[in-house]
């Protein structure tokens, strides 16, 4: 049994924590807002995040964050991106013994243009982290605390902290696969939501399963194209990380990326959605990013570029999904033709 804490007791923080439970370990779940810890201790319940679902007494929900965290062996990191910074800079004050970080943030910091992994080396002192492991995938906490078959990916540089984490989640419900390519695995985590987006905007207009497919395909292209030029494995763009977590967050009404372009693709306002949701949407953020990286890496990325037009300079949607339908003529295996050129010359 390992002592596991928990930071961030929303949707994904509460859906791991069933997970690890089952599993049989000491789970600490931390909330910064007091009212939510009470809540799951008293009441065995998560009802703004998690609504009818039974949280069973090895979960013990903390507000204080030295109470949660100070002896425990593996620290889960489950705020949205934005706080990571913040939340790691407390946290490290009350940790006496190494950890292994795990983190299952999806998200890339605007301006530094870092990836979770990263702000989390910034954030950590080297004395203080044993290993440092990315768990991303296809899933959405609302089918994992109903225990549906999920599959997700274990990710670190040190293979051995990757395959201790594949072990501390696996159950019958929750299986997990290794791939040591950590910037793959988070450019596809981090950059779904982008597309989600998109996809989302594209059923809220009224379009339908073409131009889904067509997101996903695309969207799937650039995001390779990005994470192949920061370095990642174009393999993994392909696995569980990349097309599956695509699928999964560009098809469901879980997806609260998918739910807020489905309201702006009906003609709300970006503050109104994003107030009207009450929980991370975290491809608003990375899309500035996305677009940012995508002129420092010089990679063409039109949808991601389409909806950071509709997010930061109030393009109408319709307007953004016409001018990618107008664009000039190319080859649908561009980047392959490059290479190809490439070898030849
Ligand atoms: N929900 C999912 O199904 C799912 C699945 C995989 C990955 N993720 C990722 O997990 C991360 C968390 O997502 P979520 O869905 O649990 O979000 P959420 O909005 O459901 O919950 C976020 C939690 O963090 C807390 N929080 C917000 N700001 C904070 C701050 N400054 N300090 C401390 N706590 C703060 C909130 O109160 C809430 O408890 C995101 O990066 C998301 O992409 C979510
Ligand atoms: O609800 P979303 O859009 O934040 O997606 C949640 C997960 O990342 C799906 O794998």
């Amino acid at each position: 049994m390992k002592k596991a804490a928990i930071l961030g007791a929303g949707s994904w923080g509460t859906a791991l924590a069933l997970v690890l439970a089952d599993n049989g370990h000491d789970v600490r779940l931390w909330s910064h807002r007091k009212s939510l810890a009470d809540e799951i201790n008293e009441r065995r319940q998560n009802s703004k995040y998690l609504p009818d679902i039974g949280l069973p007494d090895g979960i013990r929900a903390f507000h204080q964050l030295k109470e949660a965290a100070e002896d425990a062996a593996v620290l889960v990191v489950a705020v949205p991106s934005k706080a990571i910074r913040e939340v790691m800079g407390e946290v490290r004050k009350h940790l006496k013994e190494p950890v292994t970080v795990v983190h299952v943030c999806k998200g890339i910091e605007p301006d530094s243009l870092k990836r979770v992994s990263e702000i989390l080396t910034e954030e950590m002192p080297e004395e203080l982290m044993k290993d440092l492991v990315v768990l991303s995938g296809p899933s959405h906490a609302e089918e994992v605390s109903l225990r549906h078959p999920t599959t997700v990916t274990s990710s670190s540089l040190n293979p051995e902290a990757a395959e201790y984490v594949q072990e501390l989640f696996m159950n019958q419900h929750f299986r997990v696969y290794t791939n040591p390519d950590i910037i793959g695995v988070e450019m596809g985590g981090a950059l779904k939501n982008v597309i989600a987006l998109a996809a989302g905007i594209t059923d809220g207009l009224g379009y339908g399963d073409n131009a889904k497919a067509a997101l996903i395909t695309r969207g799937l292209a650039e995001i390779a194209r990005l994470g192949s030029a920061m370095g990642g494995n174009p393999l993994t763009f392909s696995g569980l990380t990349g097309i599956g977590d695509l699928i999964v967050t560009c098809t469901s009404v879980h997806s609260r990326n998918w739910r807020a372009g489905n309201l702006l693709g009906k003609g709300h306002e970006l503050q109104e959605v994003l107030d009207s949701m009450g929980m991370v949407v975290e491809g608003v953020r990375t899309a500035k990013a996305a677009h940012q990286l995508a002129e420092k890496y010089e990679v063409k990325m039109p949808i991601a570029e389409a909806l950071y037009q509709v997010l930061f300079h109030n393009q109408h949607p319709k307007t953004a999904v016409d001018s990618l339908m107008g664009r000039g003529r190319t080859h649908e295996m561009e980047d392959l033709v490059n290479i190809m050129e490439n070898r030849l010359t």
